[in-house]
């Protein structure tokens, strides 16, 4: 189990006398990079926007449960808005209260995702003794709770062999469930590389609006308030306000973002990127894709180019591929899952929008699945809104426990 280390220590977002983002001027600290390079292909223009992101969020059940604040996943109107309207997105304005504790935060953040499945256990766990019926529904109440087939199966069978004849309580299964939720999570709850390269390129992939230029943002406050050097490169030219929103994020964090104009090659920018930080002895670049191409050989044909690019300067790069998934997206994260893998070979995971969610148990579905480390967690909007991932307190978490563990003390 990986140490806890608390979020970085660092001014409000919106601290006293300092501007919110979406207040300033775009950033002067932008490095406005030369266009492509020609080793990175031409500046060939970008398709128009298409219809839809190679996996589109699912429009029923909990859904009504995803955050209300700060505008959400972007759609295809604003797309089209193109390079004279660029629209960042604003950030929630974070109170001055103390910040809660991390369990806690996590706790509150996951109460959807257990209170639903407590009340769901209780309404069936009715009866003095357990019979099939009664299997029958519980492990239809974890499987619609996103836990995965898999692990509804096995609690279910762990409760029938030790439960039968007596009956079983929510607190039993819930029990039960947190001990076998850890026991999946254990081996994915992995802390972030060391990244001895230098500078250590990660490419940050997904689909759009699951939080990757955001993560990126929280990441790079992290890297740096490990001591850090970061770079961040606005590959996805898709859009002139995710250019922009990373813009802002470069200027909160105070680092510098490489940039070409909306429309041009994505390989450039990750290029122009690269050298910018080797030439600057940066220690850490992030580079940002879009994720919303027409079909999965674009978006391969795009990450591939990227990685080809990359590795005429280093080849080695990237040494980190992450995939960021918003949970919220229930069971579509796992196919997403599966296609960034395909095209992209995901080395870690980051799950974003786990405060308010009724969906937390699709971590364990993708975790019993694809076993891909979950190098942390996003529960918020804000600059520290990311947490390590520990799969013990996740569990308990989930299955609802009220208290902090001694460990998480
Ligand atoms: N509640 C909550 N919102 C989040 C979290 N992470 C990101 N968001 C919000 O989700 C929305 C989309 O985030 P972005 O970072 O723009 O996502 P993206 O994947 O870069 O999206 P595109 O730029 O459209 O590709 C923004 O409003 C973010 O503030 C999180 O952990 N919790």
């Amino acid at each position: 189990m990986q140490p806890k280390t608390s979020p970085p220590a660092s001014a409000p977002a919106n601290a006293p006398g300092q501007k919110r983002p979406e207040e300033r001027e775009p950033s002067r600290r932008t490095e406005e990079a030369p266009q492509a390079d020609d080793e990175a292909g031409p500046a060939s223009p970008r398709p128009p926007e298409p219809d839809g992101a190679p996996a589109e969020k699912e429009s029923e059940g909990p859904d009504k449960n995803t955050p209300p604040a700060g505008p959400g996943p972007v759609n295809d109107d604003e797309d089209e808005a193109g390079p004279t309207a660029p629209e960042p997105k604003q950030f929630k304005a974070q109170a001055a209260a103390p910040k809660k504790g991390w369990f806690a935060q996590l706790r509150e953040g996951l109460s959807r995702t257990s209170n639903a499945l407590t009340e769901n256990l209780s309404a069936v766990l009715t009866k003095e003794k357990l019979d099939e019926d009664t299997l029958d529904d519980l492990e239809d109440v974890l499987i619609r709770a996103d836990l995965g087939v898999e692990m509804a199966e096995r609690v279910r069978s762990i409760i029938a062999k030790n439960r039968y004849d007596r009956g079983a309580s929510a607190d039993a299964v819930r029990q039960v469930l947190g001990d076998e939720v850890t026991k999946v999570l254990d081996p994915v709850a992995q802390p972030f590389p060391a990244m001895a390269e230098k500078p250590f390129v990660w490419l940050v992939v997904g689909v759009n609006g699951t939080g990757k230029t955001t993560t990126i943002g929280k990441l790079a406050h992290r890297f740096e308030t490990q001591g850090k050097k970061v770079t961040l490169a606005a590959a996805d030219t898709f859009r002139a306000a995710a250019i922009d929103q990373l813009k802002i994020w470069g200027e909160r964090v105070n680092a510098p973002v490489v940039a070409h104009d909306v429309g041009s090659d994505p390989a450039g920018v990750a290029y122009d990127g690269l050298k910018r930080a080797q030439e600057t002895n940066a220690d850490v670049l992030m580079i940002d894709t879009a994720g919303r191409l027409q079909n999965k050989s674009d978006l391969m044909d795009e990450l591939a180019k990227i990685v080809r690019v990359l590795k005429k300067l280093e080849p080695e790069a990237p040494h980190g591929v992450l995939l960021v998934l918003d949970a919220t997206t229930g069971q579509n994260a796992l196919n997403q899952v599966e296609l960034f893998q395909q095209v992209a070979g995901v080395t870690g995971l980051v799950v974003t929008k786990l405060d308010g969610t009724a969906r937390g148990g699709i971590l364990v579905a993708i975790a019993e699945r694809f076993g891909l480390p979950v190098h942390a967690i996003g529960v918020g909007e804000g600059i520290d809104d990311l947490e390590s991932f520990d799969a013990e307190d996740f569990a308990r978490a989930i299955a609802g426990f009220g208290r902090e563990n001694a460990k998480a003390a």
